[in-house]
């Protein structure tokens, strides 16, 4: 028999020790929290890049629904969303992003058979006093979202006072997740209800997105 690792080295593969902690962790509570999925400077590059775009104005009012079917409904989440199309992703800033993003799709792709085969991504920006009402990702019209991916873009100055954790409604309980810079959390979208509690100071940055299914 071959063990995993001698397994990987036939088919040419990598095993990869951060990917497989998200798998394990998805398989086992249908979510995953990894710290510095972005390191200390690849954050301050999106970082950047992001509150670039948003001081041009580029941002609009969130949306209840997907990127083709949307609804604003201000007391249900109060952000500010910028999409990030991939094929237009030029400045250096998204290309790490979807860099290190696609090397995880491809990785569950071919460990886990997902079938990942679109994704959808956007920049937030929570203003201090706005929240995102407890909630499931499927909620309108789209069944083929399978994993939902949070980034936290935050500087290394948040704090867990400014609020705007995310909490996660896992059958085992909540589950709150402080939006530290660089940390990452992935979890199951059509399973999984959860909320961005309301922030008291400061802004609060990420990118949020889905991984879909055909
Ligand atoms: O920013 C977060 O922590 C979660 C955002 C969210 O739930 C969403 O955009 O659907
Ligand atoms: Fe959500």
């Amino acid at each position: 028999m071959l063990n995993t690792t001698e397994l990987f080295e036939q088919l040419d593969f990598q095993e990869n020790p951060q990917f497989e902690k998200i798998i394990a962790n998805l398989v086992g509570q249908q979510y995953s929290i990894v710290d510095g999925f972005f390191n200390e400077s690849e954050v301050n590059t999106l970082r950047k890049r992001l509150l670039e775009l948003y001081d041009q104005e580029q941002f609009k009012k969130s949306a209840i629904g997907n990127k083709t079917n949307e609804l604003i409904e201000k007391e249900i989440r109060g952000d500010f969303i910028l999409w990030i199309d991939e094929a237009q992703a030029s400045h250096q800033a998204e290309q790490v992003f979807f860099n290190k993003i696609n090397n995880l799709v491809h990785y569950l792709n071919k460990t886990c058979f997902l079938g990942i085969l679109h994704k959808e991504f956007h920049f937030a920006v929570y203003p201090k006093g706005t929240y995102y009402q407890r909630h499931l990702d499927t909620f309108m019209n789209d069944q083929r979202r399978k994993l939902s991916v949070v980034c936290y873009l935050n500087d290394s100055t948040w704090r867990s006072e400014n609020g705007g954790e995310l909490i996660i409604y896992t059958p085992n309980g909540e589950v709150s997740v402080v939006p530290k810079p660089g940390r990452l959390v992935v979890f199951e979208s059509q399973v999984l209800e959860h909320e961005v509690k309301k922030v008291t100071h400061d802004k609060r940055l990420s990118i949020t997105g889905w991984l879909k299914t055909r």
